[in-house]
C-alpha cells in the first residue's frame, strides 16, 4: 500500500506534485494544522506529516499519531515539533536546513536597512500627504560595526552581505573556527566584546536554553547608545519587555523584529514604538524559499518512506539513496546481533561496546550502533526502533561506545556487540556474506558459523559425549522438528554452545524440560526479526 501524507500548513504545490510523482499519496490540507482537535482526529491515518510552522506537533499529536513515521519541517526551526516525544516513538523529524537561509538572510538586511532608514514610518507619512522631510534623519551603514550573534547558515550569508556592505563585522558563536571567521571576512569575539562595539546587532542562533533572553535588559546595559537590534531568528531570544523600555529610555536607536515571544503575535511591548519595524515572521517568505523547503521536504520524505533513505533528520542518523542498498544487510545485522545480547539478559544493560572491524568501520556506524541498540532494546520495548534507541539507552543511562578498526581476522568484516551488565560481560559477533544475509560468527568468545533464523534455541553446556543426543530425544519425544543444529566449543571438554533452528516457538515448559536435561546449563529461546 502506497505511504499517505498530510501537509498540513500552506506549502507550495510543487510538494504535492512531487509526493505523487514519487507514489506517496497525499491530502493537501494548509488550514488543519491550526485546527488541534481536527489534527488529532485524522493524524491517526498518514505515515508521514509535512509542516511549516503553524502545525504544533506536539506529545499529544504524537501519541495520536499511530502510523506516523515522518515529521517533515518545509524550514530550519522545529521548535513547533516535540522531537523527544517523537523520538520515542521512533518517529523521524528531518527540516530543510539550506533552503531558506539566503532568503532569511535577505530578510534580516532588508529589517536592518529599513530601521536605520526609518522606511515604513516615512513611507507612511509621506502616503498620508504629510512630506515630513526632516522627521526622518537616518544613518549610514557604512564603516558601521555588523554583530553577528550566531554564525551558522544564516549568520555567514548576513556576514558575507554585510561585509559587501563595507560593514567591520564581527561574530559571536562559540562554534565559529578562526579559520571560517577569516573566510567570511569578520573578526571573532566574545560576547561582551560584541554587545560593546556594535552599531547594529543581529541575531541567527536557534532559541535553546543558553540563548532564551541573550538580549535581555542587562545586555543592552552594555551596549553602545544608540545600537540597532534586529532578529529574524526566534522570539524569546531577544525579551520584548526590556528592549521596549531600552527603546522608551532612547538607549537603543530601533529595532527590526520579525519573530515574537508569542506567535501569531496580536499584542507586544514593541508595538506602536517609534522605530520599531516589524514583520510576521516573514523571513522565509519569498517565492523562491517556498519552492525550496517544499521541493526538499517532499523528496526528503518520499525518500524516507518509499526507499528507507534518511537525510536531514534530526533525531536519526543520515543515510543516502544510494548507501542505503549496501548499508541494509549491515542494518538488519547490527540488529540481530543486539537482538541476540538482549534477549539473553534480564538484568539491567550497564555498557554496550559496538566494534566495527573491516569493511563496516568505513560504514556509517551512527546508523549500525543505532540499529544495534534497537535490536537490544526490542526485548523490553516492542516499539523501539532505530530513531527511538540511542534516546532510550540514554534515558536508561546505558553507556555507549564503538569502536572501529581495519580488517582483522579471516572475515572482509564483521560486528561484535559486547554487553555488560552488573554481574557480567557478553558478546556475539555476526557479519554479512554477498548473498545479503546476517550470520552468527562467535558466540561468548565461541566460534561457529550460524544462519539466523526466526525462532532459535540457544543451550550452554558441557563438551561431553551424548547431549546431541539427549536433545535430539527430547525434541523427538515431544514431536518438535528441529529444522537445524549448530555447535561451537571453547576447548576440548570445555564450555559448548548450540544454536537450533526451529520452525516455531516452543513452550516455557518445554524450555525448562530442555534446561533440565543433564548437560545443559541454559535454555534460552530466541526470536528474530528476519
Ligand atoms: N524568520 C524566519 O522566518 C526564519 C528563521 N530561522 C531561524 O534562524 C535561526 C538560525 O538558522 P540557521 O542559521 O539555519 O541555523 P544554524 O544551525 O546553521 O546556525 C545557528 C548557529 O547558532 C550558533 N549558536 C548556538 N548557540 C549559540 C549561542 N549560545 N551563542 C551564539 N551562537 C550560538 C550555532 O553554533 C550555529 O552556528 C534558527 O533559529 C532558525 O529557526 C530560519 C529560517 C527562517
Ligand atoms: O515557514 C516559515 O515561514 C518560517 C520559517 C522558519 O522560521 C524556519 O525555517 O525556521
Amino acid at each position: 500500500m502506497a505511504p499517505r501524507v498530510l501537509v498540513s500548513d500552506k506549502l507550495s504545490k510543487t510538494a504535492v506534485q512531487i509526493f505523487k510523482d514519487r507514489g506517496v499519496e497525499v491530502d493537501y490540507l494548509p488550514d488543519l494544522g491550526k485546527d488541534k482537535e481536527k489534527l488529532l482526529e485524522v493524524i491517526g491515518q498518514y505515515d508521514g506529516l509535512a509542516i511549516r510552522s503553524a502545525t504544533k506537533v506536539t506529545e499529544k499529536v504524537i501519541a495520536a499519531a499511530t502510523n506516523l513515521k515522518v515529521v517533515g519541517r518545509a524550514g530550519i526551526g522545529v521548535d513547533n515539533v516535540d522531537i523527544p516525544a517523537a523520538s520515542r516513538k521512533g518517529i523521524i523529524v528531518m527540516n530543510t536546513p539550506f533552503g531558506n537561509s539566503i532568503t532569511t538572510a535577505e530578510h534580516a538586511i532588508a529589517l536592518m536597512f529599513a530601521v536605520a532608514r526609518q522606511l515604513p514610518a516615512a513611507d507612511v507619512s509621506t502616503h498620508a500627504g504629510k512630506w515630513e522631510k526632516n522627521r526622518f534623519m537616518g544613518v549610514e551603514i557604512t564603516g558601521k560595526t555588523l554583530g553577528i550573534i550566531g554564525c551558522g547558515n544564516i549568520g555567514s550569508i548576513v556576514a558575507t552581505r554585510g561585509v559587501g556592505l563595507k560593514m567591520k563585522v564581527v561574530g559571536f558563536d562559540p562554534f565559529l573556527s578562526p579559520e571560517r571567521a577569516k573566510e567570511l571576512g569578520i573578526e571573532k569575539v566574545e560576547l561582551a566584546d560584541l554587545f560593546k562595539r556594535a552599531d547594529f546587532i543581529t541575531l541567527h542562533t536557534p532559541l535553546t536554553d543558553k540563548t532564551r533572553g541573550i538580549i535581555d535588559a542587562a545586555a543592552i546595559a552594555t551596549m553602545k547608545d544608540g545600537v540597532r537590534i534586529i532578529n529574524c531568528a526566534r522570539g524569546g531570544l531577544v525579551v520584548e519587555k526590556d528592549l521596549a523600555e531600552a527603546i522608551k529610555a532612547g538607549k537603543v536607536a530601533g529595532a527590526g523584529i520579525d519573530v515574537f515571544e508569542a506567535e501569531p503575535a496580536t499584542d507586544s511591548p514593541l508595538f506602536g514604538l517609534e522605530n520599531v519595524v516589524c514583520t510576521p515572521h516573514l523571513g522565509a517568505s519569498t517565492s523562491e524559499a517556498q519552492e525550496n523547503v517544499a521541493l526538499q521536504v517532499a523528496e526528503q520524505m518520499s525518500a524516507y518512506l518509499i526507499e528507507g533513505a534518511v537525510s536531514n533528520a534530526l533525531n536519526m542518523p543520515s543515510i543516502s539513496a544510494e548507501e542505503a542498498p549496501i548499508l541494509t544487510p549491515f542494518v538488519k545485522l547490527a540488529e540481530v546481533l543486539g537482538a541476540f545480547a538482549g534477549q539473553l539478559t534480564e538484568d539491567p544493560i550497564t555498557e554496550v561496546e559496538i566494534l566495527f572491524d573491516g569493511q563496516p568501520a568505513g560504514m556509517n556506524t551512527r546508523a549500525l550502533v543505532a540499529a544495534a541498540l534497537s535490536g537490544l532494546l526490542k526485548p523490553q520495548m516492542q516499539s523501539v526502533n532505530m530513531v527511538s534507541a540511542p534516546l532510550m539507552a540514554k534515558e536508561r543511562g546505558i553507556q555507549v561506545s564503538e569502536v572501529r578498526r581495519d580488517k582483522s581476522g579471516v572475515f572482509d568484516g564483521y560486528i561484535r556487540v559486547t554487553i555488560k551488565t552488573a554481574a557480567m560481560e557478553r558478546s556475539v559477533a555476526g557479519t554479512c556474506f554477498s548473498d545479503g544475509k546476517p550470520r552468527f560468527i562467535q558466540i561468548k568468545g565461541i566460534n561457529m558459523e550460524a544462519d539466523v533464523g526466526r525462532y532459535m534455541l540457544y543451550t550452554t553446556n558441557k563438551d561431553v559425549p551424548g547431549v546431541i543426543g539427549e536433545i535430539g530425544m527430547a525434541f523427538g519425544k515431544a514431536g518438535i522438528n528441529i529444522a537445524n543444529f549448530h555447535l561451537g566449543r571453547d576447548e576440548e571438554g570445555g564450555n559448548a554452545i548450540a544454536l537450533l533452528y526451529l520452525d516455531e516457538p516452543l513452550t516455557p515448559a518445554f524450555i525448562k524440560e530442555v534446561e533440565s536435561l543433564n548437560a545443559i546449563g541454559q535454555a534460552k529461546l530466541l526470536e528474530f526479526d528476519i
